[in-house]
């Protein structure tokens, strides 16, 4: 399959590990490479595009050009509080202040003239210059310079920055608060942006409890308050999770009514939760098959979450299927639904973090190894973050990634105290 390159925006042939899907019976896709084609099938799925006010735009990802709808600035104005001088090198008569807000005065300031202003003001026409107030000693309506200003000094010219119609923003660009803050100067009210993607989440199987102690043999779900606003951390919209009773039918229903957006808005993107193994109970597999979903993660080389998917729909559209256990469920949606997102989001591969590691942390597993971690005190508050194992991070837990300062990203074989690892970045 094809897809896009996360490195240079290039589509490249998918690799034959991922493609050939049937990865936790075996070892599974490489896990930085799984990042990476999740990262590529969001950035490949289908685009809504949406107007937002300016004020509300920061965050998101421009799909057109904007150019400059005016010279910027607009008229030539004063950059210091002081006066508008006419020729000469005094002293000038004062005449009228100048208010903020007035158009620029199309009557030529005569030689021998002053007019008071303040900063941004507007110069009336054939100003020479505008002396700062502290360069000038007004007296008896008489203004002496105590420093001639050169010609032109303190004028801020129409369109020094920018001539209208120049480019401001092109497609593709992040609208960091300074782009929005540029957009308005020039002039722009709103602004064509990608829609954040609409995330539906499902949680999986007949064991699972939305409230209070669940009895034994049943549990507590913990997907429905930690996935949506993981979700919306990384900048998508989650509604709340839905949970779907452990049957073929009911996820294939469950499935259809998310993609169908029956019942609510069309998911762009769905997150399911459980139901990724190959027991008797588990029915994602070939649920996503009788929607027309196409696998292309069947597991990753991760230790934990290593059932999870990554399927496509016949229009692009993605499901990632999460481990129905705590710990791996949210690890996976960390590290494989943040690059998904980003992608989805116009926005680029989310980069590792690095740290060293306090102590030795091991990995005796042919897979890269998720370990949650507190920060040590490394007595070098310049230096680099050092990391420290916690305690109860088995895969059906949670404790451990409840208190994690940072989430250490060990390869095979291991790291050896005081060797730099890398760390996944954290949503929260
Ligand atoms: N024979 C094998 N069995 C299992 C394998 C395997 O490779 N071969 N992999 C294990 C691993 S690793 C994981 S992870 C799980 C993945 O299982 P599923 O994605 O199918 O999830 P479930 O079977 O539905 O549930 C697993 C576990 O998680 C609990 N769970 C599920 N949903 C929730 C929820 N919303 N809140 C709280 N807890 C939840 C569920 O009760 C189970 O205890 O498979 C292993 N087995
Ligand atoms: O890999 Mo499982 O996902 O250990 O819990």
């Amino acid at each position: 399959m094809t897809l896009l390159s996360p490195v240079d925006g290039r589509v490249h042939e998918a690799s034959a590990t991922a493609t050939a899907g049937r990865g936790h019976r075996g070892v599974g896709v490489d896990w930085h490479e799984a990042r990476r084609i999740a990262w590529a099938l969001g950035a490949a799925a289908p685009v809504r595009i949406e107007t937002v006010d300016i004020t509300s735009a920061s965050g998101r990802v421009a799909t057109d050009v904007a150019r400059a709808l005016a010279p910027l600035p607009g008229f030539d104005s004063a950059a210091m509080d002081g006066w508008a001088l006419g020729p000469g090198d005094g002293p000038w008569r004062i005449g009228d202040a100048i208010p903020m807000g007035s158009a620029p005065d199309p009557v030529v300031l005569a030689a021998g003239t002053a007019r008071p202003l303040t900063t941004g003001g507007p110069v009336p026409a054939g100003t020479h210059a505008v002396l700062r107030s502290e360069d000038g000693v007004a007296d008896g309506g008489l203004l002496r310079a105590t420093r001639v200003p050169s010609p032109g000094a303190h004028i801020r010219r129409a369109g020094e920055e920018s001539a209208g119609g120049e480019v401001l923003v092109r497609s593709g660009d992040l609208l960091t608060p300074p782009r929005c803050a540029l957009l308005a100067a020039g002039g722009h009210d709103a602004v064509r942006v990608r829609a954040r993607p609409r995330v539906a989440a499902l949680t999986l199987g007949d064991e699972v409890h939305g409230r209070g102690v669940p009895r034994p043999g049943s549990v507590r779900d913990v997907f429905g308050p930690s996935v949506p606003p993981i979700i919306v951390a990384f900048g998508a919209e989650a509604g709340p999770a839905r949970a779907v009773p452990d049957d073929l039918d009911g996820t294939v229903a469950a499935l259809e009514e998310a993609i169908g957006g029956l019942g609510g808005p069309r998911a762009d993107i769905v997150v399911t939760t459980g139901g990724t193994a190959h027991g008797t109970g588990d029915h994602l597999q070939a649920a996503l098959g009788l929607v027309g979903a196409r696998i292309v993660i069947d597991g990753v080389a991760v230790r934990p979450g290593h059932p999870v998917m990554l399927a496509v729909l016949p229009d692009g559209r993605v499901v990632l299927g999460l481990p129905g256990n705590p710990l791996a469920g949210l690890l996976c949606l960390v590290a494989l639904g943040g690059p998904l997102l980003a992608g989805a989001l116009g926005r680029p591969l989310p980069a590792l973090g690095t740290a060293v590691a306090a102590d030795a942390l091991p990995n005796p597993t042919r897979s890269t190894r998720l370990v949650a971690c507190v920060r040590a005190d490394s007595g070098d508050a310049a230096g680099p973050a050092r990391v420290l194992a916690l305690g109860r991070q088995d895969s059906a837990m949670l404790r451990g990634l409840a208190s994690a300062e940072a989430v250490a990203v060990v390869p095979p074989g291991g790291v050896a105290a005081d060797e730099t690892v890398e760390t996944l970045p954290l949503p929260w």
